[in-house]
Formats: structure tokens, C-alpha cells, sequence
């Protein structure tokens, strides 16, 4: 039975499935402080986080069997991500959820601020009708600047031309073409600064944009801009906000997030009367909550089950094309990976895994992965390697990952080929092809062809081609109450080495794989568990 623990209000209908999960059990504990959550995470499989909870590094040391972070939402700067990785916890985020939601609180927070809606609505319930304080401006023929054009900042815009406006866009992965596209004018910050009549930001809070909009942009901006952040506080740059209001250069600006949330209680911003403000609302709508929620909740589900999951946070994003070429890879992959370090035994300096055929011209770098996986988790157990930080724990082992691609493929459609170079230069080669019909089997151990389906518990024996020796291992391993389900014999030349594989019903006793090597012309026997 998995435990999941949701630390934040995350919507109950959104995470329906997990709770009606049979091998899942929900807890909703909310409000917890740092020391709190560290006392109790270590019984969790899982955590459901908004942005609320901080989950520091203490936290993740304390979550022993914690697999995943899961946000119900975008941003992901309440999590230590460097931490998680290095733990091997699966951070994944809903980023498609809230787009429309946060676009939406955009707009109601521009056109709140172009009619002064929050101040004009405190002096009527105040019992003031004044109805000169609060001239308007329309957004029609007015300049907007869009900061960031991902998934918001596109939606923003696209909304802000039915209502007239002109849009000066800028964010790095910008091109002309797509600009032309969406009718926006590729713009430099600067640009936008000098010339846009409202300003909005949809980036991502990090080093490069925390400040983005500071004093020397405030110096050269256009008099009377209207400004928006529904993104991150910190990319604005506060106080000098503040400064620029006073001064006459901005005329107003509406915030949804702050530097330091919630913002103390005397923040220049909650007093002064051209700035307007909510608490971090972009996301809360029903819909937007349910969405997230579900989102979250389907990877969860799928990573506690050991299922292949589309996108974490602390993993490059994969395209679904590339996703659904690698997919069918991902057991065979692992299991290769797993084969050849248990049949090396040895401390490996270089994993090397050749694609060919079928894969020989897709990017393999998450089917890479499940091999190093395969290969780590025998020496550092299971549950301490995963795809997020299997490549990771390899280099922090002076362990070279290596891939090439294209060679060849030796008649299969596809072949996966693992080497693993041990410290005394030796190499372990196993190959795998994913056969039409037949599933997964191991073609290739070493220098020998095989055709073996790589599954359970298989004893690999490394002999002398004579006759007899086929008899004598099935004879011992019937004394010893081993049953065989199948066998592989595979040699070069007659008369030479040899290599036979079994596959036997259960795991095989120590004193057993001794037994074998007495025989007379067996060179070694080695257990494997697929
Ligand atoms: N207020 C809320 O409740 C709320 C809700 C949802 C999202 N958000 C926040 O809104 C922001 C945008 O979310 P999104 O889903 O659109 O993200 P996104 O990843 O789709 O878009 C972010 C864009 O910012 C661009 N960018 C990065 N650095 C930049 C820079 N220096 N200058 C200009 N552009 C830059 C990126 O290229 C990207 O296109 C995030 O910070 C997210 O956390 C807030
Ligand atoms: O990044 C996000 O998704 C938003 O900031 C929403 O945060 P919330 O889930 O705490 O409302």
C-alpha cells in the first residue's frame, strides 16, 4: 500500500483517483510548519504540494521512502530540486492546468487597474459615491508588453488583441516567425519599456529575471505604464516599483504575488493607493484546481506503479513523439542494463550502450536512463536508484556513460547492445532486441549468440563445449530440487567456450551455485534476477 500526503488544499475531485486507488491511501494534513512535516514524511510515498508547502532538503532527508513531489501547479521554487535529484525523488508539476486560469486573473487584474475597481469599490461600500477620483483608461490602441511568451504570456496575448491592444512580446525562445504568427511584435525589454502603455510578466522567476524590471529600466520607462505580475514576485523589482509610482512614472500596478509570500504587514504595497493587489489567486479557480490536481495525481499514480511517466521537473522534458518510440525500450533497457551488471560483478568505470536499427535515429537519452538504472540499482540497490538519478549517482562515481548510435544491427529491427568496462579493463557485452511477436529477448552475452527471454531467475554458466555438460548441470540442479523451465547453449566453435543459460522457477541457493562450479569443464556460475 502506497501513503500519500497532501500538505496543501488541493482539490478533492482532482485527486478522486488517487483516493479511490486500491493500493493507495490518501492523508490530508495542511498547514504544517518545516519541523512538523520532517517529523512525519518518512511513512509517505508521496507528497502532494501547492506552493505552499517548502520542501526543503530536510524534508526530502527525513521522507526515507518518499518517490515523488508532486505540485499541483507550474512553479516549482517551494522545492529543492537539487536536493530531490540527488535523493532520486521525481518531482513533476501539472504545468498545462492553470494557463487559462492565470490568463484570465491577468486580464481581471488589467482591467481592475485601468478602472481603479478595487479602490473605486472600497469608497462606495464605504459609503462614498465619488465618481471623479477614478477616471479610466481603455485598453483599446494601448501597447501592451508581454515579458515571457510560454504558455500564459501566449494566452495574454492572444486575448489582448481582441481587445484591441498592440503587442510588444519578448522572451528568448521567441522567433520572428512565431511572432508573425501570433501577430505580436518581437520586442527587446528595452523596447518595451520605452514604448508599451501596460507591461505584463509571465516568466519564470530565476537569476536572470529576478530584477528584470529595477531602477535603470524604471529611469527610461514610458510615463503613465500600467504594470502586471501574475508570475513570480521578485521579477519586478518592489521597492523601486514603489519609487517609480511616487515619482509619476508608473501610473499603477496590480500584483498577485510578492517577493516574500504572504508580504508582511507593512509592505509598502499594501497601503498604497495605486498599487492593487491579491494573494496569489492567479491558480485558484475550480477549474484550474481540478485540473492540476487530476494531472499530478495521474504521474503520481503512474511513478508509484512503476509506470513510465511523461515529464518530471528534475528531467529534460521528452517530446511525446520521441516518448512513444523509447516506451516500448524502457523494461527491455533496464533489464539489459541489470543483466550485464550482475553477470560483470564487478566495479564498472564505463557504461557503453549502443542503439542500432529502429533506434539508431531517435534521441535515446530517457531509454538511456533505465539502463544506467538497470546497471546502478544492482550495486546500490533499488530503492536508491531511479531514471532521475541514475545519471547523476554514475558520474558522481567517476562512471562514464557513453552512447552511440547507428551501428550495426545485426539483422534485427532494433538492438540495444550494453558494455560494461570493469576495472581491469574487462568487458561485459549483452544485446537485446525487442522482437515482433516474441517480446524481449537477450540475443548476445559476450562473444555468443543467444535467443533468451530475459525474465525471473536465471543462472548464466560459463563452460567448456564438451559433451555431457548439459547432463550434468540439469542432473545437479535437479538434486538440489531446481526446476529448469529453459535452457540456451551458445559456443563460437566446437570444442571451445561456452556459455549456458537457465532459466530456473525460483531463486538458487549459494551452496548450489558452488556445487556447480566443481563439475568438471564449468568454469563459473552466476545467479541473475530480472
Ligand atoms: N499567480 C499564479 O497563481 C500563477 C499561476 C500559474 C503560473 N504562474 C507563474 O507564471 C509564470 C509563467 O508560467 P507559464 O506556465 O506561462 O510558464 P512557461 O514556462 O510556459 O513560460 C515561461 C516563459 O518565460 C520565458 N523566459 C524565461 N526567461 C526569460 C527572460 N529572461 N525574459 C523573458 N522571458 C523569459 C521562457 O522562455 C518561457 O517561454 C511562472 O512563473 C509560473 O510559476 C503563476
Ligand atoms: O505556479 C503556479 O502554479 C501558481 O503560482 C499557483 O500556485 P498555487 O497552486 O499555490 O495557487
Amino acid at each position: 500500500m502506497f501513503k500519500v500526503l497532501v500538505s496543501d488544499p488541493i482539490s478533492d475531485l482532482g485527486i478522486q483517483q488517487l483516493m479511490d486507488a486500491a493500493d493507495v491511501q490518501v492523508e490530508k494534513k495542511t498547514g504544517l510548519g518545516e519541523d512538523e512535516l520532517a517529523a512525519i514524511i518518512g511513512e509517505y510515498d508521496a507528497l502532494l504540494v501547492r506552493s505552499q508547502t517548502r520542501v526543503t532538503e530536510k524534508i526530502m532527508e527525513a521522507g526515507s521512502k518518499l518517490k515523488v513531489v508532486g505540485r499541483a501547479g507550474v512553479g516549482v521554487d517551494n522545492i529543492d530540486l537539487e536536493a530531490a535529484t540527488k535523493r532520486g525523488i521525481i518531482v513533476i508539476n501539472a504545468p498545462d492546468g492553470n494557463t487559462i486560469t492565470t490568463c484570465e486573473h491577468t486580464f481581471a487584474m488589467m482591467m481592475a487597474l485601468a478602472r481603479h475597481i478595487p479602490q473605486a469599490y472600497a469608497k462606495t461600500i464605504g459609503g462614498v459615491w465619488d465618481r471623479k477620483s477614478f477616471l479610466g483608461v481603455e485598453l483599446r490602441n494601448k501597447t501592451l508588453g508581454v515579458l515571457g511568451m510560454g504558455r500564459i504570456g501566449s494566452e495574454v496575448a492572444k486575448r489582448a488583441k481582441a481587445f484591441g491592444m498592440n503587442i510588444l512580446a519578448f522572451d528568448p525562445f521567441l522567433t520572428q516567425e512565431r511572432a508573425e504568427k501570433m501577430e505580436v511584435k518581437l520586442a527587446s525589454v528595452d523596447d518595451i519599456v520605452r514604448n508599451a502603455d501596460f507591461m505584463t510578466v509571465h516568466t519564470p522567476l530565476t537569476p536572470d529575471t529576478r530584477h528584470m524590471i529595477s531602477r535603470p529600466q524604471f529611469e527610461v520607462m514610458k510615463k503613465g505604464m500600467r504594470i502586471v505580475n501574475c508570475a513570480r514576485g521578485g521579477i519586478i523589482d518592489e521597492l523601486a516599483l514603489v519609487e517609480a509610482i511616487d515619482e509619476g512614472i508608473v501610473a499603477g500596478a496590480a500584483f498577485d504575488v510578492f517577493e516574500s509570500e504572504p508580504p508582511q504587514k507593512d509592505h509598502p504595497f499594501l497601503s498604497h493607493p495605486k498599487i492593487i493587489v491579491t494573494p496569489h489567486l492567479g491558480a485558484s479557480t475550480v477549474e484550474a484546481q481540478e485540473n492540476v490536481a487530476i494531472d499530478v495525481s495521474e504521474e503520481v499514480l503512474h511513478i508509484l506503479r512503476n509506470e513510465p511517466f511523461k515529464n518530471a521537473v528534475n528531467m529534460p522534458p521528452v517530446a511525446a513523439s520521441v516518448m512513444s518510440r523509447l516506451q516500448p525500450y524502457f523494461a527491455i533497457g533496464e533489464k539489459l542494463g541489470s543483466f550485464a551488471a550482475q553477470s560483470a560483478n564487478q566495479a564498472v568505470n564505463e557504461i557503453h550502450v549502443d542503439y542500432a536499427g529502429d533506434l539508431s535515429d531517435v534521441d535515446t537519452l530517457p531509454l538511456t536512463r533505465y539502463i544506467v538504472k538497470g546497471v546502478l540499482a544492482h550495486h546500490l540497490g533499488d530503492e536508491n536508484v531511479n531514471i532521475v538519478n541514475g545519471m547523476h549517482l554514475a558520474k558522481s562515481r567517476d562512471i562514464n556513460v557513453v552512447v552511440t548510435q547507428a551501428s550495426k544491427s545485426k539483422g534485427f529491427t532494433n538492438l540495444l547492445t550494453v558494455t560494461l568496462k570493469t576495472q581491469n579493463d574487462e568487458e561485459t557485452l549483452v544485446a537485446g532486441t525487442l522482437l515482433n511477436g516474441y517480446g524481449e529477448r537477450i540475443v548476445q552475452i559476450n562473444k555468443f549468440p543467444v535467443d533468451v527471454a530475459p525474465e525471473g531467475h536465471q543462472i548464466l554458466i560459463s563452460h567448456h563445449d564438451k559433451p555431457g555438460m548439459i547432463g550434468s548441470v540439469g542432473t545437479l540442479l535437479g538434486q538440489n530440487d531446481v526446476n529448469i523451465a529453459s535452457m540456451q547453449v551458445g559456443r563460437k566453435i566446437i570444442g571451445g567456450e561456452a556459455i549456458m543459460i537457465l532459466t530456473v522457477d525460483k531463486a538458487v541457493q549459494k551452496d548450489v551455485l558452488t556445487q556447480l562450479t566443481t563439475l568438471p569443464g564449468l568454469n563459473s556460475a552466476i545467479e541473475i534476477t530480472l
